[in-house]
């Protein structure tokens, strides 16, 4: 299978990955420094820590983490990840207001970390892609729920399937 339709399989619907043709504009070194730095800040922050803190093992977390933001942005798959990013954060309960500090928060870790401003700027842009969709999706069930005649309301995806 080539990395292309891997890309496809792995990323959110109708967003293939960032310089899919020529791989990554960041070195693999350079994205799990960025995802270290952010973690480490996002554990600490008031309006993120009580979610993360269900976190059991970082060094998992991180490297899989790194993983799916290398193959986000156009790397080859080196793990067994499958990632189901919409239904996790929505089984998380992820908020708006949550959902705008992580982007702050990544977008302050980039500036530090970063130095090529394409890079950093086609990275930020693909987060704020997903953080759009995590919102969306998390929205459409706050609907869902304030509808008494909807039989499914309540339901939420699970959180690992
Ligand atoms: C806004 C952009 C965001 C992006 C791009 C993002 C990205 C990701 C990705 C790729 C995963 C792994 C998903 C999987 O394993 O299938 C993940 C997991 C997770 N995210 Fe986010 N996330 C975002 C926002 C948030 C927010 C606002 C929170 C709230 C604190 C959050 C909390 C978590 C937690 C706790 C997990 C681990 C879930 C688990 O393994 O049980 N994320 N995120």
């Amino acid at each position: 299978m080539s990395g292309k339709r891997h890309l496809q399989t792995l990323s959110i619907r109708g967003e293939p990955g960032v310089g899919s043709t020529n791989g990554p504009a960041l070195a693999h070194e350079t994205i799990d420094r960025v995802v270290r730095a952010f973690y480490a800040r996002a554990r600490e922050h008031p309006d993120l820590a009580a979610t993360f803190a269900r976190v059991e093992d970082w060094d998992e977390h991180i490297a899989r983490i790194s993983h799916f933001w290398w193959v986000s942005l156009g790397g080859r798959r080196y793990r067994p990840d499958r990632f189901q990013v919409g239904p996790r954060h929505v089984a998380l309960g992820v908020t708006g207001r949550q959902v705008d500090a992580w982007l702050d928060l990544f977008e302050e870790t980039l500036s530090e970390q970063v130095a090529d401003d394409q890079a950093r700027q086609d990275w930020l842009d693909r987060a704020h892609r997903m953080g759009r969709v995590i919102r969306g999706l998390g929205a459409f069930y706050e609907r869902r729920d304030a509808r008494t005649d909807d039989p499914h309301r309540g339901q939420r995806p699970s959180a690992r399937d």
